[in-house]
């Protein structure tokens, strides 16, 4: 029977009276890639914890392979993990470090060195055996850290925000290579980070964590485009937050001052919280019929941001950020209609 990689049933974690983990419900399929998204303190390293058998969850049940695993030992589960810093054996060589799993596992020596150099060709570091991870950069060592652990297939492996040391290029770099090598060799696993770009960019199935829940589960596309609710929204990417009073179509600020904020479709009347993301933001000279939601206000900063420009604008108590790859003639004092199409607004209450 062809079972999960790991099946989560209704896992809690508490350390004293904090709830890490509260309930929470996860299946992986073989070959597949998703990723823990949350900030800081929502238990994405608890969950990979449990997983990997570092913590013994309160309740619930951890299934990999099919197997329950909850009392075994890290070393006598059927999966891999990959640290934030490598955690590699410095007094050991490249070799020697990737080569420990299998001996460990009893694999005869000359398969050992058969799957040390097939596994060093795949991770681009052919000719490195000897060397010792102290003279290896970050990213070289990442990645020794990556064969070591691909070295002895695992059905699962676990990534513990293996990028958060490295620099910019190196992690944009060493994502497009986890990437690869998934494609390539098809593992499973799961993949913790509070970075929505690296979650987007790697995964099959992206689960947003929040206060030890998952909030959302879904394709990087799907959850990006269709958040569950006003927490996924904001944190899967920047927003601009319109808090208002609607009434009929008038629309006001907190403060209870009216708004020149023409809304296609109003949400109905109360309280609510417009959001809507700087890139669908449109910067146009004047009102006009043919447009949708349009918000009539004042240019307050125009930044330059390298690949687009940022123009600021505020209107009452409202303020709004517009995003623009091209220079648009606006500045500082300017009037200006921002407007976005319906489908890119979201209005939580
Ligand atoms: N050993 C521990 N003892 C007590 N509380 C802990 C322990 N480990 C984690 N916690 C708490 O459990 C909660 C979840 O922590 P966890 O490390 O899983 O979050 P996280 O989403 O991985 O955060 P980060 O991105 O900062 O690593 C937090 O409130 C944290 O303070």
């Amino acid at each position: 029977m062809n079972h999960a990689a790991l099946e989560l049933d209704r896992i809690s974690l508490t350390y004293g009276t904090i709830v890490a983990i509260n309930d929470v419900s996860l299946r992986v399929e073989r070959g597949e890639f998703v990723t823990l998204l949350g900030p800081s303190g929502s238990g994405k390293t608890s969950t990979l914890r449990v997983v990997g058998g570092f913590e013994k969850p309160t309740s619930g049940t951890v299934r990999i392979g099919g197997e329950t695993v909850n009392d075994r030992p890290p070393y006598g589960r059927d999966t891999a993990t990959i640290f934030q810093n490598g955690a590699l054996f410095p007094h050991k060589t490249v070799a020697q470090n990737i080569a420990y799993g299998l001996r460990m596992r009893r694999v005869p020596q000359p398969e050992i060195e058969r799957r040390v150099r097939e596994i060093l060709a795949i991770v681009a570091l052919s000719g490195y055996e000897d060397r010792y991870p102290a003279a290896m950069s970050g990213g070289q060592r990442q990645r020794v850290a990556l064969a070591r652990s691909l070295v002895v297939r695992p059905t699962l492996l676990l990534f513990d925000e293996p990028m958060s040391a490295l620099d910019l290029a190196l992690r944009l770099q060493l994502r497009a290579e986890i990437k690869r090598l998934h494609e390539e060799l098809g593992f499973s696993a799961i993949f913790v980070t509070h970075d929505q770009g690296e979650a987007m960019s790697m995964s099959d199935r992206v689960a947003v964590m929040a206060k030890g829940q998952i909030e959302q589960i879904g394709r990087p596309e799907e959850v990006y485009r269709h958040p569950a609710n006003e927490f996924v929204f904001t944190f899967m990417g920047e927003s601009c937050r319109l808090p208002v009073r609607i009434d009929g179509r008038a629309v006001f600020d907190s403060s209870g001052q009216p708004v020149p904020l023409t809304l296609v479709a109003p949400p109905g009347p109360g309280e609510w919280r417009i959001y809507v993301r700087p890139g669908h933001v449109r910067l146009l000279p004047k009102a006009s019929e043919g447009l949708p939601n349009q918000l009539e206000a004042t240019v307050q900063m125009v930044e330059y941001l390298g690949g687009s420009y940022r123009y600021h604008v505020q209107a009452s108590g409202l303020s709004l950020v517009c995003d623009s790859s091209s220079k648009l003639g606006f500045g500082p004092g300017d009037a200006a209609v921002a407007s976005w199409l319906q489908e890119d607004m979201r209005c939580f209450q």
